[in-house]
Order: structure tokens, then C-alpha cells, then sequence
């Protein structure tokens, strides 16, 4: 039977902790704060992310990294992504030598432009056989309420992949596996842009057709990007691309729309700050995308007006009038 870490006691690595130990993995969960800790301990809650979610009995909770990866064969890894280096640094001589690192987390790394995969094995100093990831369309406050949700498990190693599908596979819980651990990461942390986009859309009151010309002109963006990064066409077209995509550019639970929305309702950048409690990835992440976009000379119209609003100052309706008033062209997916 194998054995799981989880980092970070947020809304994520809560959740996949109480789906790992419902799928019978023995987990335990590190958090920074010890008032979460010990109130998971005591309470079998997490007071603060998932009020009212009953954790198994058989979780632990700890402060202490060491004793959190004592013989684990899965750490798996849901801080923020532009925190993850310099925990992981810290964490790093804890990890059990042939433990298996899995990335939660759907961003890109700012000033390196690197996927969490790539920040896992350059320090951890792992190879990518022993790196994995889990995406898909899993809104955490659905998940809390155990409603039926699938996502991918990615990694090279299609044993590892299978070993993990089993540690957290569930009735209501569906895992496929896929080896593009690119695809999957890019679908996961570029769909956090496009729901931004979309969000700014229905701050502004226009419909669904704008929203399905986003979603559908960003899945392109994601395939044009992942075609120069050797990204698996197919990948785009599954749970961790489109997938993703549709429930968080959909969804009034997902934390990047609501962001987007209360930007294109007019707030501004540090009211909208002050009003998100919890990380919306893409805010960060726009801007390593563009830039590994820029890189490779992949054209992303939508992820730069998101980047022109979220942090240069540009209107939302300045963004909607630049898009719509590009060169027209024949329609094309990927390259
Ligand atoms: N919540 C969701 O619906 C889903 C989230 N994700 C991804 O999972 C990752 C984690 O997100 P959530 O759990 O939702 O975020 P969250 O905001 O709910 O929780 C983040 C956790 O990280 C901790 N944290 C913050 N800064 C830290 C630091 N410097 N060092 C250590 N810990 C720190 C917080 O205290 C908190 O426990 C993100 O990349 C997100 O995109 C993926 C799928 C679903
Ligand atoms: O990744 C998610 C759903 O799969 C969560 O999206 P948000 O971070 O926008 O809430």
C-alpha cells in the first residue's frame, strides 16, 4: 500500500488529502500555520479553506516537513506555484529517496518561465520519471461535497502514473492517465489566463458569445504554445485542456473568473486584490506566459490584453476593442 504527503493545508491540498485517504493511501498533511494544524488534528476540519468538510480519521496533520514525508512514496505539492522553489529548497532534504513528486499546482514560474515540473526536478534534484501531475476541471468547493469529478494523472513513467491513478482513484473520483506531463501542465496554468479574460467579459455584461469566443480562441492559444513545447495535440482536446477550461471559465466558484469579473465590474487591482482571499493563479502567471509565449514567437492576443489589464493599466473595454480589431484571418487551431 503506498503512502502520501500532501504540502499545503489551502483549499487544494486539503481536498486531495481527504481524497487520497478515502481512496485508502494512509496521508499525512503539512501546513505552515499551526492553528490550521492542530485545528485539523482536533476538529477533523480545516476551519478557515473547507468549513464544514469532515476530513478521515485518518489524515494527520503537521508543522514538521520531515515528519510528514516519513515514508511517503507520493509528496504531493499544492502551495502557491510562485512559492514552490523556495519550499521545496527547504523541504528537499527530506524527501525519501525514491518518493515520487506530484505537482497540484497550475501556474508558471515567474523570472524562469519554468512549469512546476520543471521547478520540482531541477530542486529536487529528481528526473522526470519521478515527477507527476494531477489537472483537470476540479473546482475544490464541488470536490468538498464529494460530487463526481475526473482529472488526469501525468507523468513519463507510465507505471508511476498508473501507481498514482490507484492511490487516489474513487467512485466519485475518476483519474485517467496521460504521459504529456507539457500538456497538462499548460492546459492547467494557461486556462487560468483565459478564465481572467472571460471573468473581465462578464464584469462588463456581455454575453455568451464573447465567453465562447474567448474559451474557444484561448484553448488556440494553448495549442499554439504547446506545439512549439512539445505538448501532445490530443492533451488540449482532454480533461486537463478543454476540460479545464470550460469549468473554470464557467464557473462563479473559480477563483481566476471571479478575479476577471470584479476587475471588469470596474474595481481596481487593489480592491480586487483586498477581495480575493484565496490564489488565483493566472494573476501571476499571465506574465510568465506571454513571456515563454514571446520566447518561441507563439502569438497569445488574449493572454496580453489579460496582462495589459491585470498589470499595465489597460481598460477592459480598451482590451475588448484591441482584440476584436486585429487583422482578420482564417481560423486555425494549434500551428
Ligand atoms: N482550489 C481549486 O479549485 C484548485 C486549485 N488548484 C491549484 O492548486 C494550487 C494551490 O491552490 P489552492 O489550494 O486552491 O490555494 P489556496 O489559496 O486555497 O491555498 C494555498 C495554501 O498555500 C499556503 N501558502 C501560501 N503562501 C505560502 C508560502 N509562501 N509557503 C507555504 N505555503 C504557503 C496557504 O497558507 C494555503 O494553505 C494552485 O496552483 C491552484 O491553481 C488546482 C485545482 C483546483
Ligand atoms: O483549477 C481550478 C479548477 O480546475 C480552480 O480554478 P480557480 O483557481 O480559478 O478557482
Amino acid at each position: 500500500m503506498s503512502r502520501a504527503a500532501v504540502f499545503g493545508t489551502g483549499s487544494w491540498g486539503t481536498t486531495f488529502a481527504m481524497i487520497l485517504a478515502e481512496a485508502g493511501t494512509p496521508t499525512t498533511l503539512w501546513g505552515r500555520r499551526a492553528e490550521i494544524v492542530d485545528a485539523i488534528n482536533e476538529t477533523r476540519e480545516n476551519p478557515e479553506y473547507l468549513p464544514g468538510m469532515r476530513l478521515p480519521d485518518t489524515i494527520r496533520a503537521t508543522t514538521d516537513p520531515a515528519e510528514a514525508m516519513d515514508g511517503a512514496d507520493f509528496v504531493v505539492l499544492a502551495v502557491p506555484s510562485q512559492t514552490l522553489r523556495a519550499n521545496l529548497q527547504v523541504w528537499k532534504p527530506h524527501i525519501p529517496p525514491e518518493a515520487v513528486l506530484v505537482s497540484l499546482m497550475k501556474g508558471v514560474e515567474l523570472g524562469t518561465c519554468k512549469r512546476m515540473s520543471e521547478v520540482i526536478c531541477e530542486v529536487a534534484e529528481v528526473p522526470e520519471r519521478r515527477v507527476a501531475v494531477v489537472s483537470g476541471p476540479n473546482l475544490v468547493p464541488e470536490l468538498a461535497q464529494r460530487q463526481p469529478a475526473a482529472a488526469v494523472v501525468a507523468c513519463s513513467d507510465e507505471e508511476v502514473a498508473a501507481r498514482l491513478q490507484e492511490a487516489c482513484h474513487l467512485p466519485w473520483f475518476r483519474t485517467y492517465t496521460n504521459p504529456d506531463v507539457v500538456g497538462v501542465e499548460l492546459g492547467g496554468a494557461v486556462k487560468n489566463v483565459i478564465a481572467l479574460a472571460v471573468g473581465v467579459a462578464v464584469g462588463m455584461g456581455l454575453g455568451d458569445n464573447v465567453r465562447a469566443t474567448l474559451m474557444t480562441r484561448g484553448l488556440a492559444e494553448i495549442a499554439r504554445l504547446g506545439a512549439v513545447l512539445g505538448a501532445d495535440q490530443h492533451t488540449f482536446a482532454g480533461l486537463a485542456g478543454m476540460g479545464d477550461l470550460v469549468a473554470t471559465c464557467t464557473s462563479p466558484l473559480s477563483r481566476n473568473r471571479t478575479f476577471g469579473e470584479n476587475l471588469g465590474r470596474g474595481m481596481t487591482m487593489a480592491e480586487v486584490v483586498a477581495a480575493t482571499k484565496q490564489t488565483a493563479e493566472g494573476v501571476k502567471s499571465c506574465e510568465s506566459v506571454l513571456e515563454l509565449a514571446r520566447k518561441h514567437d507563439v502569438e497569445m492576443p488574449i493572454t496580453e490584453v489579460v496582462v495589459g489589464v491585470v498589470h499595465d493599466g489597460m481598460t477592459p473595454g480598451e482590451a475588448a476593442m484591441l482584440l476584436m480589431s486585429r487583422t482578420p484571418k482564417p481560423e486555425r487551431y494549434g500551428v
